[in-house]
């Protein structure tokens, strides 16, 4: 699914009313009775409805649904705010429609705004501004956004919450902007719902499909995406009745150290339950008895040194290999991990130590080869691109990063998001909070050496990976909870994952 910009949005709506035959007032009429439906969904008449309209398109949904609601029996209120004296030409319609059906509750305001006192027991609208918002809120309209925030009231924002804007909130007044329970969003979700700092701002949220035209979506460019299981299914390859293990890889993991012998154990776990064809360990000797149990189908090649990866391996009978889990940062592991990185030539994932020991041997990033995947959580990235103060900028340099070294970085987290050479990001929407949780990122790495070592691209590894690596977490927290889940849940959910993703 594209993640369209605001200003891209505004030109879908214009498109599909040029292309659709459809009239702007019409299509208007289509987001409001959504909006009604949702809202109607929620709450029963016993609330109040307190409705907030602006003067654009957004205040004219809000008008709209305020007739919807009305003609419904909810005991509705309306604040329209005309300070300029300039209203839309459907905001000016919908506020026609409402009188006719001989609604009394309506207050425009143009400039004294008299505040009706709000409970917890009412429900706000927002519909202050929406797609159109050119700038960040200020004097009357943030004195209006505060007294909303410092309400007992539950928030719903109409499209955004009003304030926010759709991709970039660098500039933005974080105080100016509502804060809403839930946001219907009209069309396509925006960017900024995507970002953990936005998540107390936008609440719950749902995409409301007024139908927007197709034609226009599918050739707007766009750099951002979520993925979708339609887009997953089709990247995984059958196996054939002939197959054997050698047309299915053989990954390398090179991973442990001492007092991190579990990493390679579930990151193991991992690329076995993810069809490699065979898997070997490279791993200090400390961790060999404890492979050999816990993993039997994996092969055990022990490093020279007791307790740390201390000796490059060879890699020539593999098809992909995976660096990083739990490798530890000792001087002797960095000098490691760094020659393996330069001389290697087969597909390569980089995580957690790995990208740590790059992040303090900086002059030595650029011997990572062009196609590596990398993947880092917000603290790994950050290590390396620096400080970040919101996700937009975080997104931005982790772009250039995989731009300048041509690589894939997997930035993990809620909505894990692939960066591709060229810039694309997919948002990944599976997952949960369950797995923030101590090896769920070595899994990651697991499932995506199996992957590569398959023979699927960087960028189907990637995708295909983390998705079906939040579908396990998924079906894990329906079994033992988010609070109970732990790495290895997701290692025995992935099966019934994979299951659901290939059965017809
Ligand atoms: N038929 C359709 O097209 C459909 C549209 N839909 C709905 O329309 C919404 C978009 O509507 P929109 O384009 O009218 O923009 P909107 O968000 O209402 O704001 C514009 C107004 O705000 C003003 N303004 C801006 N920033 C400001 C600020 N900081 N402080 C103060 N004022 C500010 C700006 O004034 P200006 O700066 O232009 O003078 C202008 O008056 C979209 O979110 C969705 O809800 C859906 O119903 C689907 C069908
Ligand atoms: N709130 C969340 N929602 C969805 N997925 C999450 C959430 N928190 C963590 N995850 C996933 O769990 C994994 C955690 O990885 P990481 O932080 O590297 O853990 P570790 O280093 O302990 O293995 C990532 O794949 C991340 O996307
Ligand atoms: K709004």
């Amino acid at each position: 699914m594209k993640i369209l910009t605001c200003t891209q949005q505004k030109e879908a709506d214009e498109y599909t009313i040029a292309h659709n035959s459809i009239l702007s007032i019409n299509l208007m009429e289509k987001a409001a009775t959504l909006l009604t439906d949702a809202i109607c969904k929620r709450w029963d008449k016993s609330h109040r409805i307190v409705i907030f309209a602006g003067p654009g398109n957004n205040g004219g949904d809000a008008v709209a649904v305020a007739r919807m609601l009305h003609l419904k029996s909810y005991q509705v209120e309306v604040f329209l705010f005309n300070v300029t004296g300039k209203l839309s030409d459907d905001c000016l319609t919908n506020i026609r429609r409402l009188h006719e059906c001989g609604f009394t509750s309506y207050h425009e305001v143009t400039s004294q705004f008299d505040a009706p006192k709000l409970t917890a027991h009412d429900i706000v609208i927002d519909g202050l501004f929406g797609s159109g918002l050119n700038k960040p809120l200020s004097g009357g309209f943030a004195a209006v956004v505060k007294y909303i925030n410092a309400s007992a009231a539950k928030v719903v924002s109409i499209d955004v919450p009003s304030g926010l804007m759709g991709e970039d909130n660098s500039y933005n007044i974080r105080q100016n902007i509502v804060q809403a329970d839930i946001t219907l969003s009209i069309g396509l979700p925006k960017l900024a719902f995507l970002f953990p700092e936005n998540e107390e701002l936008v609440g719950e949220w749902e995409v409301l499909d007024i139908g927007i035209s197709q034609e226009y979506i599918e050739n707007a460019e766009t750099r951002y995406l979520i993925t979708e299981e339609k887009d997953i299914r089709p990247l995984i390859t059958p196996r054939h009745k002939f197959a054997h293990k050698g047309n299915y890889g053989h990954g390398l993991l090179i991973t442990g150290s001492y007092g991190m012998g579990g990493a390679a154990v579930l990151s193991a776990r991992a690329c076995l339950r993810s069809g490699v064809g065979l898997l070997t360990i490279h791993t200090p000797v400390c961790n060999h008895t404890l492979l050999q149990t816990c993993v039997p189908e994996a092969m055990v090649e022990d490093d020279v040194h007791e307790r740390f990866f201390a000796e490059p391996a060879e890699l020539d009978n593999y098809q992909a290999v995976g660096i990083g889990c739990g490798l530890g940062q000792e001087e002797i592991t960095a000098q490691a991990v760094i020659e393996q990185v330069r001389d290697c030539e087969i597909p390569l994932v980089l995580d957690a130590d790995a990208l740590n020991i790059f992040s303090t041997y900086r002059n030595n990033l650029s011997y990572i080869p062009k196609n590596t995947i990398l993947t880092p959580h917000i603290g790994e990235l950050e290590r390396i691109i620096g400080r970040c103060s919101n996700s937009y900028e975080r997104i931005s340099k982790a772009k250039d990063l995989a731009n300048s070294l041509q690589c894939y970085i997997v930035l993990k987290g809620a909505w894990t998001v692939v960066i591709t050479p060229e810039g694309l990001c997919h948002f990944n929407p599976t997952g949960n909070p369950g797995m923030a949780t101590g090896g769920s990122g070595d899994v990651l790495t697991g499932i995506i050496t199996a992957l590569l070592a398959q023979g699927y691209s960087e960028e189907e590894a990637c995708k295909l990976g983390t998705y079906v690596h939040g579908l396990a977490g998924d079906i894990a927290r329906n079994k033992v909870g988010e609070i109970s889940l732990k790495a290895g849940d997701i290692i025995e959910a992935l099966p019934e994952a994979w299951k659901s993703l290939t059965k017809n």
